[in-house]
């Protein structure tokens, strides 16, 4: 378990003191993958800097199962930081060393005999999908090629946590899904904590089961991710689900403004569903309750998260007044979450 306990961190800068963090409390179960979202600025890396022992916290306490960072030096605090691994945006590689040389590079720091080394570094060279590159540098690689030798460098002292500090933030959406799988696969053949610092709400649904929003050094919102992008409830958690989740229109560039402009009768409703609700025939049910009213549907979304399927339907409904919010009782009664966003 890693617990950060009313974590504040100061800086002091020639304009004054900064704060980058601010009263974080933050607990992540071994074996979870925790996402931490924050716009630049928020202080996510000033964090996992602390978390790594890298810095100290100027108030509050961070631990790994109930070793303080802050209280460790020389040998101890060495030992401890083997037991995390991290990967980078940019990621951090030696250019003048193959790949098999990079992923052995923290085992020799280390010590490690170099027939173990290598025999290592195969192992992580199997379990990212970098067979045949071993004699490869840096340079000839893709860069989600790249971003397994991080990851492989990352695992090579076997640590209990890794800390993926926008690792996929400087790849294409493919590649990007390619290494959020893999992080997927080692999460849950190794048990390993991940730690996703990230300004991109796609990697946190499709991998992360807890999700802390950070904005101005505060933790802002926490919970499952399931539930976040249900019911956002600050601004900023707001604004990063619907980059992510808003229903994708048919012209996907039109606000929800534009949409009000185009569609200006009757009600404009938002609906929200989950789980096996996502496979409810919702949209015929009602055309064929409410013949009387005409249904349009303007746009939708759908996303797999850790927990399920989460979708959300934008719907027109045009007629007589009572008919709609009789047709809105109905799609409470069928556990629907329905929202209207325009009434005409
Ligand atoms: N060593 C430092 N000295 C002074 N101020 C700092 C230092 N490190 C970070 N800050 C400030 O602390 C705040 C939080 O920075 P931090 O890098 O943790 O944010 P972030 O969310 O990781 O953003 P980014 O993704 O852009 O790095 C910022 O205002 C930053 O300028």
């Amino acid at each position: 378990m890693i617990r950060f306990k009313d974590v504040s961190k100061d800086y002091r800068t020639k304009d004054g003191a900064l704060t980058a963090v601010s009263d974080v409390n933050i607990e992540i179960k071994d074996g979870e993958i925790f996402g931490i979202v924050g716009y630049s600025g928020a202080g996510k890396s000033t964090l996992v800097r602390m978390l790594d022992g890298l810095e100290a916290p100027t108030q509050g306490e961070i631990d790994i199962n109930g070793i303080n960072m802050a209280k460790l030096k020389g040998y101890r605090l060495r030992k401890q930081r083997q037991k995390i691994g991290m990967i980078f945006q940019h990621f951090n590689l030696l250019w003048s060393r193959t790949v098999i040389d990079n992923i052995a590079l923290p085992l020799e720091i280390a010590n490690v005999p170099k027939t173990q080394r290598i025999a290592r570094a195969e192992e992580l060279i199997k379990l990212v999908g970098l067979e045949g590159r071993e004699h490869s540098y840096p340079s000839e690689l893709s860069g989600g090629q790249k971003q397994r030798v991080g990851i492989a460098r990352a695992l090579a002292n076997e640590p209990t946590i890794l800390i993926s500090d926008e690792a996929t933030s400087a790849l294409d959406p493919d590649t990007t899904n390619e290494v959020l799988d893999l992080l997927l696969k080692i999460n849950k053949q190794m048990n390993l904590t991940i730690l996703l610092i990230t300004h991109e709400m796609h990697a946190i649904a499709k991998i992360c089961q807890q999700v802390a929003v950070m904005d101005s050094g505060r933790v802002v919102e926490s919970g499952s991710v399931f539930d976040v992008f249900r019911h956002p409830k600050e601004e900023v958690t707001k604004k990063f689900v619907s980059e992510e989740f808003s229903p994708q229109q048919e012209d996907s560039t039109m606000t929800l403004a534009e949409l009000i402009k185009k569609y200006p009768d009757g009600q404009i409703l938002r609906l929200v569903f989950h789980g096996p609700q996502a496979e409810l025939p919702i949209v015929s049910e009602v055309v064929k309750h409410y013949p009387e009213l005409q249904v349009n549907i303007l746009a939708g979304a759908i996303r797999q998260t850790q927990e399920g399927a989460l979708g959300s339907l934008d719907l027109q409904l045009i007629g007589d007044e009572e008919k709609i919010s009789s047709a809105l009782s109905y799609l409470q009664k069928m556990h629907v979450e329905t929202e209207v966003i325009h009434h005409g």
